[in-house]
């Protein structure tokens, strides 16, 4: 993916395109909420939500082709993908809608995994470390406070 470097502004926004059927629109909303959140704890960064096209990360989930170079390849396989920051496509980040997006349980955990995408979309690669959020694979029972030290570390070295 296109890796840019890192946003050149704390204050970034974000807007939510197409839904999901699997939970409800604002169960959605505020799992999406939670996911900035972790990352705005750990870190000098805001998260603003806006409702127009103009935000620096739009979240959306979509299946197959969908309009950039990567598309979707159904249920399991790739769950999601974020594009580094930039202008543009940049930050931008789509949901496999063929996965069955959950709050726990059965299916793959939304805030775990948008946590996860957040963290490319702020410009962060992964980690080589089983505990920490970038770690490349998905882990249905994450560690309670989903980021690792490392994260936190990796983070504020970039902003
Ligand atoms: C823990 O969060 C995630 C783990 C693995 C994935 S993924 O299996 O979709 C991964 C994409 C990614 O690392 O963002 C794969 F290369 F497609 C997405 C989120
Ligand atoms: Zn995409
Ligand atoms: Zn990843």
């Amino acid at each position: 993916h296109i890796q840019g470097t890192r946003w050149n502004k704390n204050v970034i926004t974000y807007s939510i395109g197409r839904y999901t059927r699997d939970l409800p629109r604002s169960t959605v909303n505020s799992l999406i909420e939670s996911a900035f959140s972790i990352w705005a704890r750990a870190s000098s960064l805001t998260f603003v939500r806006s409702n127009t096209r103009k935000a620096d990360i739009m979240v959306e989930f979509v299946t197959y082709e969908h309009g950039d170079l990567y598309p979707f390849d159904g249920a399991r396989g790739t769950l999601a993908h974020a594009f580094g920051p930039g202008p543009g496509v940049g930050g931008d980040t789509h949901f496999d809608d063929d996965e069955h997006w959950t709050m726990g349980g059965t299916g793959f955990n939304l805030l775990v995994v948008a946590a996860h995408e957040f963290g490319h979309a702020l410009g962060l690669k992964h980690s080589r470390n089983p505990e920490s959020l970038m770690y490349p694979n998905y882990k249905p029972s994450p560690s309670a406070n989903l980021l690792s030290r490392e994260d936190i570390a990796n983070i504020n070295a970039l902003y």
